[in-house]
């Protein structure tokens, strides 16, 4: 039952800079309590979203420290505590522990393709530095390691593995670990664009990448899908979806254009980090009409 509460609508966490480009004590509460007040169920932090990969340690705690302050309590926290190396991602776990998250997650080792038995290694380790449960972190698109249903198998017989976030494309990949998992499992659905497919075919939550940009929609799908209104869930994955394109198709990054779109929504969280680049030129031009398209979709669903 404990479980119950990662179910529902929960924002990646997005780094928040200041005009320098250093992590911001201001801005990372701003945005916490911004997502707070739209009412999402709890918050993804130091993930893809994060640029975790991108950050030293320091400023890894520091983003977390910034979000238990100032909205712990009231939200389901999630730390990602995914490293380069175990050392650092044992020491994110205790830290993250420290300071009252819910619960920890991680994407599998990168760079090296190391062995299953490694990777098993890696989280086993992670969830033996604290009392924390723990969230599996499938992302084959970014660490080239797509998770096995034998890997899977292995991790849940550890009863700290409450969940997987599943990221991979086929929405079948959710079916199958949430029919390995079973009923109390929690299965995460990954990929925005196919939030109320992954739903209806298993997932009992979402983590994603373009929540914070649009939670109102968000919400709104995940409302849909509870009451069985699937004519209305549908039309609204397909607006989410011609928005995500639109978000996608200026230059820099997805992650910049998100940020744009934020600051013109009144949430301020500078730019991005590179070797993400930011929007730049005619470019910065377009965000308007998507912060507009934006409102519009909101207004067509919510009254
Ligand atoms: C590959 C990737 O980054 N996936 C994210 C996490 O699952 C998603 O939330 C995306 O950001 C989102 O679906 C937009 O493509
Ligand atoms: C995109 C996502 O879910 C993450 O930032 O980890």
């Amino acid at each position: 039952m404990t479980n119950e509460k990662f179910k529902g609508i929960i924002p990646a966490f997005y780094a928040c800079y200041d005009e320098a480009g250093v992590v911001s004590e201001e801005r990372t509460k701003a945005l916490s309590l911004y997502l707070l007040e739209k009412g999402v169920k709890g918050l993804y932090v130091g993930g893809s979203s994060g640029e975790c990969i991108y950050q030293n340690l320091e400023e890894r705690k520091a983003t977390l420290k910034f979000v238990a302050e100032s909205v712990g309590g009231k939200l389901a926290l999630i730390a990602h505590v995914g490293a380069p190396s175990t050392r650092e991602s044992v020491e994110l776990a205790k830290y993250a522990a420290e300071l009252g998250y819910d619960a920890l997650s991680a994407i599998p080792p990168i760079y090296f393709k190391l062995p299953e038995s490694s990777i098993y290694r890696y989280w086993t380790d992670i969830i033996e530095a604290s009392e924390l449960p723990f969230i599996i972190y499938n992302i084959p698109q970014t660490t080239g390691y797509n998770l096995s249903l034998n890997l899977f198998a292995k991790m849940i017989e550890n009863k700290k593995v409450i969940g997987v976030k599943n990221s991979s494309m086929p929405v079948l990949d959710i079916e199958r670990f949430k029919a390995a998992g079973g009923e109390d499992f929690i299965v995460f659905n990954g990929p925005d664009e196919q939030y109320v497919a992954g739903r209806l075919i298993g997932a009992d939550s979402g983590i994603g990448g373009t929540y914070a940009a649009m939670p109102e929609l968000y919400l709104k799908a995940e409302e849909y899908v509870a009451t069985g209104n699937f004519a209305k869930a549908r039309s609204i994955q397909k607006d989410i979806n011609n928005l995500i394109i639109a978000l996608c198709s200026l230059n820099g990054n997805m992650y910049s254009a998100i940020k744009e779109v934020l600051k013109l929504r009144g949430v301020n969280v500078g730019s991005v980090r590179a070797p993400l680049e930011p929007v730049t030129g005619a470019d910065l031009d377009k965000v308007a009409a998507i912060k507009d398209q934006i409102d519009a979709t909101i207004a067509k669903y919510l009254d």
